[in-house]
């Protein structure tokens, strides 16, 4: 069995695979959770920043920067509530990653324009733009490069809002810097760890699928290996009968059953006649097929419970259980007459087929098949040497 080996090359820096069909088949696999996981995530962050309305109220009263600033929200909150909507609908995550960018431009724009509005609770959006950047990374699921650009927005348009309108000291921009830098290596390296160990157990999966499989395909392939070995253990090649050993196999059985139920039970054994001068005159290939023909008068001719088998050669033998001393003599009779009447191949004009079948019948307790066998073989060759072309009954069976 072939195993499989193959190593996912995941990228170090996008976590994804390297392979783009593999990218491809992974997406397609989350791709209902993402977009459920959008979803919500939009939902609850939007909620939260509309919720700071009230914060907004509390520090600015009923001002004209409060108003500017409840607007904006609304605005906000509207736009991402509808785009969480378009997602969880219609957003395929790997063909509309815009799709998912888009809210969180939104979202960032939203937190930066609070700076030049608010100015004097500068603090206190450092500490949101951190949480912000984080729920970018960490709950907005897969999304490795559109939360990263994302995120830089937000800290980058942030860093110079906070310069322009809230007028810091060199020194403190240094430090809020510092910290959104810190927030993003953090938050990338966690979302960035979380995609490579999914995808690399998404790949594990799916080798554990495709050696399952291989698994079946190979049970398959034994099965029919053994199935193809049993029929030639089973089956005699150019006749398609019981091969020797499953005749005996099949008739000792059913001697043992007849014994049981106490029915009586014929044995036949068939031997064509001059056969070695059918092989001299027309070939082998000609002795061949009239070994097949006598096959099927058997198959054909015979019950579907007598179970008849290739002996060697030109030699045939037949089970018939629940068959009397007189039934079995009709039967064979009819067959030694069905092979006489057998429309030979061209060219074969002047051969007259004809076989000779002993017939040996079980004693009441006998369950020895081989010494049936024995007894039937030698009324076959009685028959012979009274002339062929007969059917001769075993002495102590009549
Ligand atoms: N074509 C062919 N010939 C076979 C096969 N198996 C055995 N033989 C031949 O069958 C012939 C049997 O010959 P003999 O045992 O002398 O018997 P016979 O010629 O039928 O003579 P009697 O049985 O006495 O009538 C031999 O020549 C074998 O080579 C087979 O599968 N195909």
């Amino acid at each position: 069995m072939s195993s499989l080996k193959t190593q996912h090359h995941v990228h170090w820096f996008t976590g994804q695979f390297g392979e783009h069909s593999r990218e491809s088949m992974y997406r397609k696999s989350i791709k209902t959770r993402v977009r459920f996981e959008s979803c919500l995530s939009l939902v609850l962050v939007s909620l939260i920043f509309g919720m700071f309305a009230i914060t907004d109220y509390h520090l600015l009263g009923l001002s004209r920067e409060y108003y500017l600033l409840v607007t904006m929200r609304i605005v906000v909150v509207s736009l991402c509530l509808f785009l969480a909507f378009i997602i969880g609908r219609w957003g395929c995550y790997s063909r509309k990653a815009w799709l998912h960018a888009l809210p969180l431009w939104i979202l960032a724009t939203g937190i930066i324009l609070i700076v030049p509005l608010r100015p004097e609770s500068l603090f206190t959006q450092v500490t949101a733009v951190v949480v912000a950047t984080m729920a970018f990374y960490l709950l907005i699921p897969n999304l490795l490069i559109v939360a990263m650009f994302a995120s830089l927005y937000l800290s980058m348009g942030f860093l110079v809002s906070a310069v322009l309108f809230a007028e810091i000291a060199p020194v403190v921009t240094l430090r809020i810097a510092l910290l959104l830098i810190m927030t993003n290596v953090v938050g990338f390296c966690a979302l960035l760890r979380l995609e490579i160990l999914q995808r690399k157990q998404f790949a594990l999966l799916q080798e554990e699928r495709d050696q399952n499989r291989l698994l079946l395909k190979e049970i398959a392939h034994r099965k029919s290996l053994e199935a193809q070995l049993r029929m030639v253990a089973e089956r005699d090649a150019l006749t398609g009968l019981d091969s020797r050993s499953h005749f005996m196999k099949r008739a000792k059985a059913l001697l043992q059953r007849s014994r049981l139920e106490k029915v009586p039970f014929s044995l036949f054994m068939i031997d064509v006649d001059h056969f070695k001068s059918i092989n001299d005159t027309w070939g082998h290939t000609h002795g061949d097929w009239v070994l097949t023909k006598i096959a099927e008068v058997c198959a054909q001719s015979l019950r579907p419970t007598d179970v008849i088998g290739r002996f060697g050669g030109e030699e045939f033998v037949v089970a018939l259980p629940d068959t009397s001393p007189k039934d079995a003599q009709i039967v064979a009779e009819r067959l030694k007459k069905e092979v006489a009447t057998l429309p030979l191949k061209e060219g074969m004009s002047g051969l007259c087929l004809s076989v000779t079948i002993g017939i040996a019948l079980a004693h009441p307790e006998e369950g020895d098949l081989e010494s049936l066998i024995t007894r039937a073989d030698q009324t076959l060759y009685v028959g012979k040497r009274n002339g062929r072309n007969r059917v001769e009954m075993s002495r102590d069976s009549c």
